[in-house]
């Protein structure tokens, strides 16, 4: 049976998925049968009328998976807005015993699952007359700790210290910080990292540079992470 990791991050387009392909990658580029899971997504491409999912697409390719990008998503919606108001708007709500059923194909069939959230940590993914589900939710559902995405640049404290806050208000385990768009020998970065790692006391455990295709971790201190 597989372990899990959730991928959250202090916001869209942060680079969950752009740093989520490179840790896959590393994974299984030293023998680790690692896999990818995103339970909703939304914003997807649409291709001779079907809706492809491109986070999934962008990770399954960067790691060399061969599998069906629509088969690692649970929820697929064309709309580019939060998941709850697509569904709202398309139909297809979130049920949360599909998406743990999927997570546990993933598990069965990966020794090691990494799970992409939507959007930031604070993410509605269903809300209507029938019910209430957040991300956070789905994250104490599938029993996962998390790596929280954040950018490296100006902002970051915020947004990073102000994510973890909440992960840990919520009793949901951070087991680090990987800073996106990192920039080589920069005053304020470095500033940055110290800061956000005083104030959370998590530690920032890699750094991704603008058009990286390495992760520059090693893979057995990423396997770690997994629980
Ligand atoms: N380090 C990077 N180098 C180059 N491009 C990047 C990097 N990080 C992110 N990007 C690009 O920025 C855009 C947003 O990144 P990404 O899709 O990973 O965000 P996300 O957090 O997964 O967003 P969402 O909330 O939609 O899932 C994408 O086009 C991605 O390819
Ligand atoms: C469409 C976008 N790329 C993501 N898939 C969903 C982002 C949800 C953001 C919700 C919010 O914080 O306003
Ligand atoms: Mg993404």
């Amino acid at each position: 049976m597989g372990k899990g990791l959730f991928i959250t991050g202090t916001g869209t387009d942060v680079g969950k998925t752009y740093v989520t392909g490179l840790l896959v990658k590393k994974l299984r580029e030293h023998g680790y049968d690692c896999g990818y899971y995103k339970p909703a997504l939304s914003g997807a491409e649409v291709e001779c009328e079907q809706l492809i999912p491109g986070d999934a697409k962008h990770v399954l390719e960067t790691a060399g998976i061969r599998e069906k990008p629509e088969n690692t998503v649970s929820y697929i919606y064309k709309h580019a807005v939060s998941p709850h108001l697509a569904a709202n708007l398309e139909g297809n709500p979130v049920d949360l015993n599909i998406i743990k059923k999927d997570y546990q194909k993933a598990k069965e069939k990966y020794d090691y699952v990494v799970v992409e959230g939507s959007g930031g940590i604070l993410c509605p993914i269903r809300w209507d007359d029938q019910q209430h589900i957040l991300l956070e939710d789905i994250v104490k559902e599938l029993n996962l700790s998390t790596i929280v995405i954040a950018d490296a640049g100006l902002g970051t404290i915020n947004a990073t210290v102000l994510t973890i806050e909440y992960l840990r208000a919520r009793n949901i385990q951070v087991k680090g910080i990987i800073f996106n768009r990192s920039r080589e020998g920069d005053v304020m970065e470095e500033d940055n990292q110290k800061m956000v790692e005083v104030l959370t006391g998590v530690s920032v455990i890699g750094l991704v540079k603008e058009n990286d295709t390495e992760l520059a971790m090693e893979a057995e201190k990423v396997a770690e992470l997994f629980a």
